[in-house]
């Protein structure tokens, strides 16, 4: 594995090592791009197979981060961490405390918090060493369940491709397909119903369609495998990533696409795919952005705002705006016209820079 040749040719600036014997803590910090502010990015817990795989995913997800927040309209760069070991059994308090001294030998450059494989309860512990850490419980200042701000801003995300679909973002009357009825797909429904669409859901846990039916009895259910080819106006994925691939394009009877799923393209083509059909499709990482513009809120002097942070999620709306605009105007799918407009967003701040400041 060339590190230093990987890390150049995806614009990465540092990939930290960090080791603790006494803890048993492994934990790798890759920052890729602080063109726009400090780093940002979850900590993932996984007991990889090599070094190699460690090192892959912390430069891979470090990069996506510089995306989401560039494209989200944040003043953060990107950045991850990993921690090699098993979230199930290699956790304990000595090996969090050790990794917030380590996020605070970055005096801010890099903040971190849960991800997949590490939960809220790791990082008070971590708090208790570095003030860098986002995504706390209200009650240690933080924004609390991140799901509903996510189910805010995909809300939004739904009416700006309705905008650009239906030229209005009104969503009254217009049928919505939504696909897991999780965390944030039963607060998405909450969102919806209030301004006044019709949902069609579907969810593999029953417990959970009976949590959305009990507060949301006008809710249509239908099997997990039908959500696809149902007659709507709008799909949104809120449960798996590349369920839009090959096999689901042709079932898709909808004009646009816009939910919190990540990795919604089983592959770039099939974005392609959907511009030459004419289905409008919301990049998932400025949809699903609102829980990442909370943990930003958090980190802000003065710590958690709950307006000003549902404030900037509702901003998800024009900045999807913009990149259908770029889409349009060069002819390109809105995925790639995502990447153009953080390109555009980082190579103006750069520019802007230049000017001497005191
Ligand atoms: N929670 C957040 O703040 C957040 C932020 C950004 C992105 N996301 C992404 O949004 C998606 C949903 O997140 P969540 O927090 O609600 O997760 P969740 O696990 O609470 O919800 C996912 C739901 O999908 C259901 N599901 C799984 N397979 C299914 C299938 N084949 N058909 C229908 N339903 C199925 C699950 O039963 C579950 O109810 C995930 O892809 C997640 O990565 C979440």
């Amino acid at each position: 594995m060339k590190i230093f040749e990987m890390m150049e040719k995806e614009g990465h600036e540092q990939l930290i090592f960090n080791q603790d014997k006494a803890s048993g803590l492994k934990a790798l910090i890759a920052i890729h791009d602080t063109t726009l502010g400090p780093a940002l990015g979850g900590c993932r817990m996984w007991p990889y197979k090599t070094e190699e795989e460690a090192i892959y995913d912390v430069l891979r997800l470090s990069k996506g981060m510089t995306y989401k927040s560039a494209a989200s309209g944040q003043d953060y760069g990107g950045g991850k961490s990993v921690i090699w070991g098993d979230p199930k059994k290699d956790k304990s308090e000595a090996m969090f405390r050790a990794f917030g001294r380590f996020i605070d030998g970055f005096k801010g450059r890099f903040s971190t918090g849960t991800d997949v494989g590490t939960t809220y309860h790791d990082f008070i512990i971590c708090r208790k060493e570095t003030p860098y850490i986002g995504a706390l419980p209200e009650s240690y200042g933080g924004g609390g369940n991140s799901s509903i701000i996510t189910a805010f801003g995909t809300w939004k995300g739904i009416k700006a491709v309705a905008k650009e679909a239906f030229g209005s973002d009104s969503l009254e009357g217009k049928v919505i397909a939504v696909q897991g009825l999780g965390k944030v797909g039963y607060y998405l429904v909450g969102y919806l119903i209030e301004d006044g669409a019709k949902v069609i859901g579907t969810d593999i846990v029953q417990e959970h369609i009976d949590k959305v039916l009990a507060d949301y009895p006008g809710v249509t259910i239908v099997k997990p495998e039908e959500i696809y080819e149902v007659e709507c106006d709008i799909f949104s994925p809120n449960a798996l990533g590349a369920i839009i691939n090959d096999e689901t394009i042709p079932k898709l009877k909808c004009k646009a696409i816009a939910g919190a799923a990540n990795n919604q393209l089983a592959e770039p083509r099939h974005g392609d795919k959907l511009h030459e059909l004419g289905i409008v499709y919301g990049p998932d990482y400025v949809v699903n952005a609102g829980g990442l513009i909370q943990v930003a809120d958090e980190l802000e002097p003065g710590g958690y705002n709950k307006e000003r942070a549902y404030g900037k999620a509702a901003g998800i709306y024009d900045m999807l705006l913009k990149i259908f605009e770029i889409s349009r105007r060069d002819n390109i799918p809105t995925y790639k016209a995502a990447d153009t407009l953080v390109h555009e967003r980082l190579e103006t701040y750069r520019k802007v820079k230049t000017i001497y400041k005191k």
